[in-house]
């Protein structure tokens, strides 16, 4: 819960990146809050978007979901304004809606029908004429990979495939604003790598919102990120600014397992992995322990250094 009398988010907005292209379209966020109840999903969000992927961040909780509904229109915000390209989101939700495409996390297909199919569907109930949605339905299928399977049930796809028909679904409207919740969750290696180059083309010409607990989906495809914590835009900056601000302060250090306890009471942790010679520990510190060695930070480090949370998660190695 965030309470009113919370001091605003410290967010620079000197820093925050630059859109890639100035004649794309443009989203702000000016102030936007929304309450339920007593508790406030987000408060205070200030936020301007050009083209480009932006990979939005936060713990469960922080109010990603709320923003993600607001700007879709979804919900109303309790304060503030959002305008896209000038015109005002809440005034004019219609005017808004048809330039925006939507990837819930909870998307849903109907099992029976083909990619093709489900998409002509969803074209009619969006109202797109049959013959333009014929030939775009095409382009989409092409887009996402999926021309082969375009006339199989959708019920044998796996979790890749309903997430790239989920991606064409969204684009049916070739919409400026792109905002896809969680979209590769339970994805195997090989699709997650395929879907993500999706997104980073889909990010040349349209703003692509992509909120995500995956750190490594936003440092592959993101061109910005806004990290939220508490309801509060924490930061809104590149990754490369992120990942400057915790240069020279990541170690790798190596430890007797009995050693590992102490090590976690004094320093933050990022992960630590199991091998022959002990553990091997990634801190995030000022003044590391002796025998540390300086390491390329992750954008997950930088990120969990920023919420000033880090904490081992352990991975893999010798036993
Ligand atoms: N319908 C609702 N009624 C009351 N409180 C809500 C509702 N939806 C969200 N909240 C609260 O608003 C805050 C932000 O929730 P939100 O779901 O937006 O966060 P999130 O970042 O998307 O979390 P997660 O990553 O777990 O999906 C939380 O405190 C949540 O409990």
């Amino acid at each position: 819960m965030v309470p009113p009398e919370s001091p605003a988010a410290t967010v620079t907005t000197e820093e925050s990146p630059a859109a890639h292209d100035e004649d794309g379209p443009r989203l702000r966020l000016d102030g936007v809050g929304k309450q339920y109840g007593d508790v406030w999903g987000v408060r205070d969000v200030s936020l301007e978007l050009g083209t480009g992927v932006l990979g939005l961040l936060g713990p469960n909780g922080a109010g990603k979901s709320t923003l993600m509904r607001v700007i879709t229109t979804y919900l109303e915000p309790t304060e503030g304004t959002l305008t896209f390209d000038g015109t005002d989101v809440v005034a004019s939700p219609n005017a808004v809606r048809e330039r925006i495409g939507y990837l819930p996390q909870d998307f849903g297909i109907y099992p029976d029908l083909t990619a093709a199919e489900f998409l002509s569907y969803l074209a009619a109930i969006r109202g797109l004429d049959r013959a333009h949605a014929s030939e775009r339905i095409d382009d989409l299928l092409e887009l996402t990979n999926l021309q082969d399977a375009r006339d199989r049930r959708l019920d044998g796809f796996s979790g890749g495939m309903r997430q790239r028909v989920g991606i064409a679904q969204a684009l049916l409207t070739d919409p400026d604003l792109l905002v896809v919740d969680e979209p590769t969750v339970g994805l195997d290696p090989a699709e997650r790598v395929r879907f993500r180059n999706v997104l980073s083309s889909l990010g040349e010409d349209r703003i692509v919102i992509l909120s995500t607990h995956i750190v490594s989906d936003v440092e592959a495809t993101a061109s910005g990120v806004a990290i939220l914590a508490d309801g509060r835009l924490r930061s809104h900056t590149t990754p490369e600014r992120l990942l400057e601000d915790v240069a020279n302060r990541v170690w790798e250090v190596v430890v007797p397992r009995d050693d590992l306890q102490s090590l976690k009471a004094e320093y933050h942790i990022s992960t630590t992995t199991r091998r022959s010679d002990g553990i091997h520990a990634r801190i995030v510190a000022t003044d590391p322990p002796e025998g540390a060695v300086s390491v390329t930070p992750t954008l997950e480090e930088a990120y969990l250094d920023l919420l000033g949370e880090a904490n081992a998660s352990e991975s893999g190695g010798a036993p």
